[in-house]
């Protein structure tokens, strides 16, 4: 059986299946040679691994193969995976195995080859010379659902011309801050519905202030906040009484979670065995076909509610569904499918980042109190934030970037090289699979000192020449096939965090101790988080 590579492979938003090493030569890569020190990455002729590169610097230096790449053995790698539950220690097993073979290094699973980066320059060099449409990782599964429905892939799931063709489109209208700025007063609205079901929520607990499993409220916030902008409605998952279809979604949500495991078998069984295995490709399709349920029934609503103002005459405006469905750059079905490919994307990984984030403020009070000092003195008492605002409260975005940081919802990324190329001085053929190590970068003393202490400050610039960016952490990716939710994402964590700020003392439960990371498929709380919201005077 072909797993998927080690980190990619457990993502499951980008949960492909058997590598085949067929990439989809649709654009032929333009690289820009990037090989600016003796290990970094080269383009190379097509097929033949030279023997070695001659570097900017005039310097030779001998390219190995990958037969002389270190890296853990099959047999390890299938113990510490399927006996000792690797899949949940993913983020670890980067930290442990880059510590023993060096920044790059290969892994298999029977005759699936990762080659793994764990090196910010390498990583950098290696997106940096990224061709016009990249590939993270084979998405066969993902295109077999969708053929078998006649439905179309979304961004995440489609390849080469389709992939950018949708991306041109999707770029252009929520890829800037100052596009996704105009949801600023919908986001808000949804903002409102947190605060007072936090209120709700902690008035159940004895202690009147205690919110139990608080991912649990973000990930209801998160999936309002993002919908409100996609689908241009309310859904009401922050109400008492959920309606039945958003509970039913919620529940296709769960479902594609809690399977993670099995639905990532879903592609790697051999379609033969599935008569005798069928669960994993059943739970795979029925949570698909819940998740694009509830898409059609929100587009179709709204596409209605379009076609009757334009038969009474009227204006039609709205936000960016209506702006797809008017200007028909993309199908019908390349709709349903981004909204739903992008509804499942935003949603957990939202939550999980607000959730840690509210846990680092209960754990650490006094940079709590900073962040309320900054947010007071630039808002004033009680005034409520806006886009607009955001760039003045460098402290609640070094909040977010320094969250991000010790928790890369994505502790991994991937690629498939669409160009053999040498790689910190071994030869990579094209089409394989690379695991970025984002997690291992992010914790690299080298490149954020101290990196286990929780420190939002980290981010805040000196002066206009200082670069506090880093390829060490880039939690959405980079380049052009990075996370398209970004800016939206952001916006909704802004927001909700100055105002939770603004509004209350986040303290630790003592309900809650040390809560630990867990991957699966994201980076996410091994235990419930409880936290404390109590009122802050006015
Ligand atoms: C904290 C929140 C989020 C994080 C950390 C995150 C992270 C990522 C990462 C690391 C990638 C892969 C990038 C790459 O391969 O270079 C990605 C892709 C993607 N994300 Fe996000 N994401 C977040 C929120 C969102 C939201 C809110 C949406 C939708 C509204 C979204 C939609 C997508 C889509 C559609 C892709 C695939 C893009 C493509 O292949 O062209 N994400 N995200």
């Amino acid at each position: 059986m072909a797993l998927l590579n080690n980190f990619t492979a457990c993502l499951k938003y980008f949960q492909g299946d058997r590598l085949h090493n067929q990439v989809f030569f649709f654009l032929r890569a333009v690289h820009k040679s990037a090989a600016s020190e003796s290990y970094g990455v080269s383009p190379t002729r097509e097929g033949a691994m030279p023997e070695r590169i001659i570097t900017e610097v005039g310097e030779k230096t001998q390219i190995k193969s990958l037969e002389e790449m270190p890296g853990p053995s099959t047999l390890s790698n299938l113990i510490e995976f399927f006996w000792r539950d690797g899949f949940s220690r993913i983020h670890n097993i980067q930290l442990e195995h880059s510590k023993k073979f060096g920044k790059i290094f290969k892994s298999r699973f029977g005759p699936q080859l990762v080659v793994s980066v764990a090196d910010r320059d390498l990583v950098a060099e290696v997106l940096r010379a990224e061709g016009v449409a990249p590939q993270r990782a084979n998405m066969e599964s993902w295109k077999e659902y969708r053929d078998m429905r006649g439905r179309a892939t979304g961004l995440i799931s489609a390849e080469g011309e389709d992939w950018l063709k949708m991306r041109s489109v999707l770029r252009q209208l929520i890829m800037r801050p100052r596009d996704v700025a105009v949801f600023s007063d919908d986001v808000n609205q949804v903002v409102d519905d947190l605060i007072k079901r936090v209120s709700i929520l902690r008035t159940q607990e004895t202690d009147g202030a205690t919110v139990l499993n608080v991912n649990d409220l973000f990930f209801k916030y998160a999936m309002e906040g993002v919908a409100a902008i996609l689908y241009e409605c309310r859904l009401g998952c922050l109400q008492d009484q959920i309606p039945e279809d958003t509970q039913d979604y919620i529940g296709a949500l769960h479902l594609m979670f809690s399977s993670f495991k099995t639905t990532m078998y879903a592609g790697a069984i051999p379609k033969w065995l599935r008569p005798i295995i069928p669960k994993p490709w059943e739970e795979f399709c029925q949570s698909w076909d819940g998740l694009f349920k509830f898409s059609l029934i929100h587009v179709d609503k709204r596409l209605s509610e379009i076609k009757a103002q334009l038969e009474r005459g009227e204006e039609v405006k709205g936000g960016l569904l209506t702006h797809m469905l008017v200007t028909r750059e993309m199908t019908i079905e390349e709709i349903y499918a981004n909204v739903t490919e992008m509804l499942l994307a935003g949603v957990d990984t939202t939550s999980f980042t607000l959730s840690w984030a509210s846990y680092l403020l209960a754990r650490h009070p006094q940079i709590q109190e900073q962040i309320f000092t900054e947010v007071t003195n630039t808002l004033g008492h009680g005034a409520i934030a806006t886009a607009d605002d955001v760039p003045r409260l460098p402290l609640i975005r070094g909040l977010v970037k320094e969250t991000l940081r010790l928790f890369p919802v994505l502790p991994g990324n991937g690629r498939i090289t669409q160009d053999d190329l040498v790689v910190g001085g071994y030869f990579i053929p094209k089409g394989t699979q690379l695991a970025l190590c984002h997690y291992h970068t992010s914790m690299d003393e080298e490149n954020f000192p101290e990196a286990i202490d929780f420190r939002p400050d980290r981010w805040i610039r000196k002066d206009s020449t200082d670069r506090v960016d880093n390829f060490g952490s880039i939690p959405f990716g980079y380049g052009i096939r990075s996370c398209i939710g970004r800016r939206i994402a952001e916006l909704e964590m802004h927001l909700a965090l100055t105002r939770l700020i603004q509004k209350f003392h986040i303290g630790v439960s003592p309900l809650t101790a040390d809560v630990e990371a867990k991957t699966h498929g994201l980076l996410c709380p091994s235990a419930p988080i409880n936290l404390q919201f109590i009122d802050r005077k006015s």
